[in-house]
């Protein structure tokens, strides 16, 4: 362990669980898979492991494990074309990653995904549960999007995306993302042989986005953009994320080693704000509000405000500057908020436009209802810090 107090290195001697994603560049070339790049990954993600962290893994690398088979070389053109990939890919994929832990006395479980599982709060729980159970026994859990059954509306769309979605269902304390990059450039290291590298990021601005760019590798889906995106979100719910060039399996141990390479992003400072905090354990509920799927969605995934056409439902007895709770429309409770909006007022305008709230009330305080600023969400698993 490093004995310097670089925000990093103070992070990784605290962390316990990691959620490591592992881009299709990272694990093939043009002709598919590279085994001996599986095996070394495996071996050291295994010796993470034994170090005693709890280890989760995001893998690519089905469609570019499966589309030789189809007679495809670079990128399948269609949809079918990738899902039939992936079928065929997946299952040579987990094999690979098997036999590989096997020899170093290890094990893998193979678990599929798709966004809907996330978004119910059941299955989410249920695939909390699984993956909780996975690492008390030691096993390691290798998750990918299932991507033979998803349409474009239950699509996480890329690797990143679940990974982060993954950092926050099992409370990790650090997302890696490897990729075939040395980390965060100022601009695209492909296009400009001049860009350079940013070693830390303490908050992912709109600078910093623009500097990703849209596009991908030859292999990979999201791009830089996707990993940022990605960043971000777990860096917001005190997650830290690196990342870091997986192209070299030993960059993983030398990160955590305490090794400056990559880009570290630091989390969202100790998790919550004074006010946060004051709003989640301090400031007593005084309403509730019952929101539609698509307000939760931008609420708990997207890190929006909320805005009243999201709003279904409201109870209590509240004036502005109240605390209230919020439901998703299965009536769970999710997070915790300080609304711009009385009671009276809100019976009018919700389920509104916000463009409509002034025709309606004759004023208008806030486009928003709650300000993702007083909005606290609430722990995966129970509600118990906010209830
Ligand atoms: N500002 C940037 N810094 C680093 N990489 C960038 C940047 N902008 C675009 N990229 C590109 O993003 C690519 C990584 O994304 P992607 O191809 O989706 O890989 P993966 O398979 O690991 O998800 C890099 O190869 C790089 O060329
Ligand atoms: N689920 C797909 C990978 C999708 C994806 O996001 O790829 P990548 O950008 O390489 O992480 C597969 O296994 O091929």
């Amino acid at each position: 362990m490093p004995h310097n107090t670089t925000p990093r290195a103070a992070l990784i001697a605290t962390v316990r669980r990691v959620v490591i994603k592992i881009g299709s560049a990272v694990l093939s070339g043009d002709s598919g898979l590279n085994l001996a790049q599986i095996e070394k990954l495996s071996a050291n993600l295994w010796q993470l492991r034994q170090r005693g962290y709890d280890v989760i893994v995001v893998s690519s690398g089905a469609v570019a494990a499966g589309k030789k088979d189809l007679g495809i070389c670079g990128r399948p053109q269609t949809i079918a074309l990738k899902q039939a990939a992936a079928a065929i890919g997946q299952s040579r994929l987990m094999r690979f990653y098997r036999s590989a832990f096997r020899s170093r006395g290890g094990n893998v479980a193979q678990i599929l995904l798709t966004r809907d599982d996330l978004a119910n709060r059941r299955r989410y729980l249920n695939a909390r549960n699984t993956l909780m159970t996975l690492l008390e026994y030691g096993i390691v859990p290798i998750i990918n999007e299932n991507d033979t059954v998803v349409v474009d509306e239950i699509r996480f769309g890329d690797n990143d995306n679940l990974s982060s979605m993954v950092a926050s269902l099992v409370e990790a304390n650090l997302l890696v993302i490897l990729s075939d990059v040395d980390g965060l450039y100022d601009r695209d290291p492909r296009q400009h042989a001049e860009a350079r590298l940013i070693p830390e990021v303490e908050r992912i601005s709109a600078d910093i986005e623009t500097m990703a760019g849209n596009a991908s590798g030859q292999l990979g889906t999201g791009g830089m953009a996707s990993k940022l995106k990605a960043a971000k979100r777990a860096t917001l719910q005190g997650v830290a994320a690196a990342i870091i060039n997986g192209l070299d399996p030993d960059n993983l141990l030398r990160f955590f080693d305490g090794e400056d390479i990559g880009t570290y992003f630091i989390p969202a400072s100790a998790r919550m704000t004074a006010k946060k905090h004051w709003i989640a354990f301090t400031k007593k509920p005084r309403g509730k509000l019952f929101v539609d799927a698509g307000a939760h969605r931008a609420l708990v995934m997207e890190g929006k405000s909320l805005l009243p056409s999201g709003i279904r439902g409201v109870e209590g007895t509240f004036e502005r500057g109240d605390s209230v709770s919020l439901y998703d429309d299965s009536g769970n409770f999710f997070a915790r908020g300080v609304t711009n909006y009385t009671l009276a007022e809100l019976l009018h305008i919700m389920g509104k436009k916000t463009s409509e709230i002034i025709d309606i009330l004759g004023y208008k305080y806030a486009d928003e209802v709650i300000h993702r600023d007083n909005l606290v969400l609430s722990t995966a698993d129970d509600d118990r810090p906010l209830d």
